[in-house]
């Protein structure tokens, strides 16, 4: 092989003794490109006898090569897709992002990546949007499932997203492209999975492919929480945050038909909001020019069913429900506005506990909160319900939210027309009347404790066989297992089916005598469906147990009250002792307080009392004086025959003085007795 050498090379030794080629020009700039190139290249030369010069400028002109077309074809892709493609950017901070991305889980594509991101929760981290309903982890029904899920007990699905980069598929007929970047901006306080951008992209000029695409995800997305109700909670991130509505949960729809409650009422509140939510409704709303709204009341003791009729209410229109306690620290009326401001058109708002939302300031009276004497009887509508918020004092209540506030937020320009207020409360009295006037409120659900017929169906409601009910009955599971194996012939089945039915309705006969049973033994109006509820849940396998259990369950729960009774009263006596100590030291100390004012009070009249004798004693001085300038060389005679005389003058000046005085104290003194000092 022919070989360039080096002057050096074949000169007088020195580089070609040590086999190293001598600082050469190109070497010089070979080697100060790729350190050490020079040594390589030598032995290479050496060894195997290739001359790496030869292929310098092929590799060199490979490499020009490689980077014009890069170039090129990113310049020609970006031609390309300004001119001739549609491209969709999604954001991550928005809902579609959830919903695209479940699409794209669901794709053939993403399943056949060999290079994939794996979630359980496929959801944007964007805080707000992050769901964590513990409903979605037995949805192991999609496409994206792992297999191993559906064996045994249920686990987290896997969702399976094709990584970073181009990936190309086919979409009804046409090559789309998904492209899943990282995020150029790196913002600190983005999560890891915050930092990315994704987008996809259709050949064309025409974007119908894409937002068709958009479409089909929403509508898989939607349809997955269609049988369940959308519950979002208001909330702040951060304590002083702004707030925003967080998606919280999404509960398998309750049935109207669950919610024990007097059946014509029932028929009325759904009769009332299908005729609100009518679509001519709306319209003829607007032509009357009379706001598009409609309020419940729902009230009544604790655990009687307000919120299960809310969320009951939401199912059965299909509805999201927002969900605001006017009694947490967060709703001041600035981050309620800020609420109602991002709220949906068609929607739930259940406002929760408006009674001890610290309404102290009413529009009807608003100096009722200085009252102060607190009883029951002297309940002000729109007061702090006794108990929770009592002791709120005007200071403590700053940035609290006050009637006027809600009110404002319920009619103001922040509330949207064709929502459905729902506003809980235990104690209705206590509300002002302006909160629970037509038009805010427009219909008003009484719930109360349980009856005789609410007692029996709260029994059936948990005893009584349904649908879909898992019978963990071990030899009914066997009998499955068999039939599976041996499929039994048409006539068989008929019998087995007539027997079934015999054997439910026998149940049913059967759990309706117990709860008949059950009932006799509950008072009633004394418990509410809720306590009954955690009663029979204790034995939900066992109807006759719960009702032998009836009346030891009526015993303690009673004893648990009675204590619960005492505990309350006594805390309130303690808080009471405690108040009136309080009173008392403040009484004491305003007391103090009043004296310390008095006595400064007199200080300060003595004082003037002194200024004014010695102002008029340096009176009488210069009166005596301009006397003496007068009388001249009377007074020097005067003086001279004795300072005694002068001396007796002076002090029945003073003692005029004194007197003068007298009566100046006696005047401030009666100055303080006018002010009652
Ligand atoms: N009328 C009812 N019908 C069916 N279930 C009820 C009824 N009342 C209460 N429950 C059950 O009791 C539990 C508590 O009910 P819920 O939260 O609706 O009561 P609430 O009146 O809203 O209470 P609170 O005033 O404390 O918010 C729920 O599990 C619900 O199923």
């Amino acid at each position: 092989m022919e070989s360039t050498l080096l002057p050096s090379q074949s000169g007088d030794g020195g580089a070609f003794e040590t086999g190293l080629p001598s600082a050469a020009p190109q070497y010089i700039l070979l080697d100060f490109f790729f350190p050490g190139f020079s040594v390589f290249s030598a032995a290479v030369t050496k060894y195997l006898h290739i001359d790496l010069n030869v292929y310098i400028p092929l590799v060199l002109l490979g490499a020009c090569l490689t980077f014009a077309w890069r170039s090129l074809s990113e310049t020609f892709w970006q031609i390309i897709e300004s001119h001739a493609m549609s491209v969709v950017d999604i954001r991550t901070d928005d809902e579609i992002y959830n919903m695209l991305m479940a699409w794209v889980a669901a794709q053939r594509f993403a399943q056949g990546a060999r290079r994939f991101v794996v979630n359980t929760n496929l959801n944007s981290r964007s805080w707000f949007l992050w769901r964590w309903d513990s409903d979605d982890e037995d949805e192991v029904d999609d496409g994206s499932v792992d297999a191993a899920a559906t064996s045994g007990k249920k686990k987290k699905a896997l969702a399976y997203t094709p990584t970073f980069g181009s990936h190309w598929f086919w979409y009804q007929g046409r090559l789309l492209i998904f492209r899943r970047t990282q995020n150029r901006e790196s913002n600190g306080f983005l999560l890891a999975s915050e930092r990315e951008e994704i987008s996809i992209s259709c050949f064309g000029r025409n974007p119908w492919i894409l937002k068709e695409l958009l479409h089909e995800a929403r509508e898989t997305y939607v349809k997955r929480d269609q049988a369940k109700t959308l519950i979002y909670r208001g909330s702040s991130k951060n304590p002083g945050g702004e707030p925003t509505w967080q998606r919280c949960m999404a509960r398998t729809s309750r049935p109207f038909s669950t919610v024990i409650l007097n059946e014509k009422v029932k028929k009325d509140l759904i009769d009332d909001v299908t005729d609100y939510l009518h679509p001519a409704t709306r319209r003829w709303y607007s032509n009357r020019g009379i706001p598009y709204r409609r309020g419940y009341l729902l009230h009544g003791p604790p655990g009687t069913g307000k919120s299960s009729l809310s969320l009951a209410l939401a199912g059965f229109f299909k509805m999201r429900i927002y969900i605001v306690s006017l009694s947490s620290v967060t709703s001041n009326e600035e981050n309620l506005a800020t609420l109602f401001a991002e709220l949906p058109r068609r929607c739930v708002v259940l406002l929760e506990d408006i009674d001890t939302a610290g309404l102290t300031h009413t529009r009807e009276n608003n100096t009722s909160a200085s009252a102060g004497d607190g009883g029951a009887s002297n309940m002000v509508p729109g007061q702090v319900t006794p108990g929770k918020d009592a002791n709120a004092t005007a200071t403590n209540n700053v940035g609290r939210l006050s009637l006027s506030g809600l009110l404002n937020i319920l009619d103001g320009v922040a509330s949207q027309e064709g929502r459905v207020l729902i506003m809980t409360t235990n104690h209705v009295e206590k509300l002002d009347k302006a909160l629970i006037r037509p038009g805010r409120v427009d219909m008003i659900v009484k719930f109360d404790r349980a009856d005789h017929g609410m007692t029996a169906a709260i029994f059936r409601a948990i005893f009584a066989p349904l649908e879909g009910d898992d019978v963990p009955n071990p030899s009914q599971a066997d009998a499955t297992s068999k039939l599976l194996i041996r499929p039994l012939d048409p006539e068989a089945e008929k019998k087995k089916a007539a027997e079934a039915a015999r054997k439910k309705d026998e149940i049913i006969t059967r759990i309706s005598k117990l709860a008949e049973e059950f009932a006799a033994k509950v008072p009633e109006h004394e418990f509410s469906p809720a306590e009954i509820q955690g009663f029979l849940l204790k034995n939900k396998r066992n109807p006759e147990a719960a009702v032998e259990g009836a009346d030891k369950w009526i015993v303690e729960r009673r004893k648990e009250r009675q204590e619960k009774e005492i505990l309350d009263a006594e805390r309130k006596r303690e808080e009471e002792v405690k108040k009136k100590k309080e009173e008392e030291e403040e009484k004491k100390k305003k007391e103090e307080e009043e004296r310390k004012e008095k006595r400064e009070k007199r200080k300060e009249a003595k004082r003037k009392a002194k200024k004014a004798s010695r102002r008029s004693k340096r009176h009488s001085g210069s009166d005596d004086s301009s006397d003496s300038s007068e009388e001249g060389s009377e007074s020097e005679a005067v003086e001279s025959k004795g300072g005694k005389k002068k001396r007796k003058s002076t002090g029945e000046d003073n003692d005029k003085d004194k007197d003068k005085a007298a009566v100046v104290t006696g005047e401030v003194t009666k100055a303080e007795d006018r002010d009652g000092i």
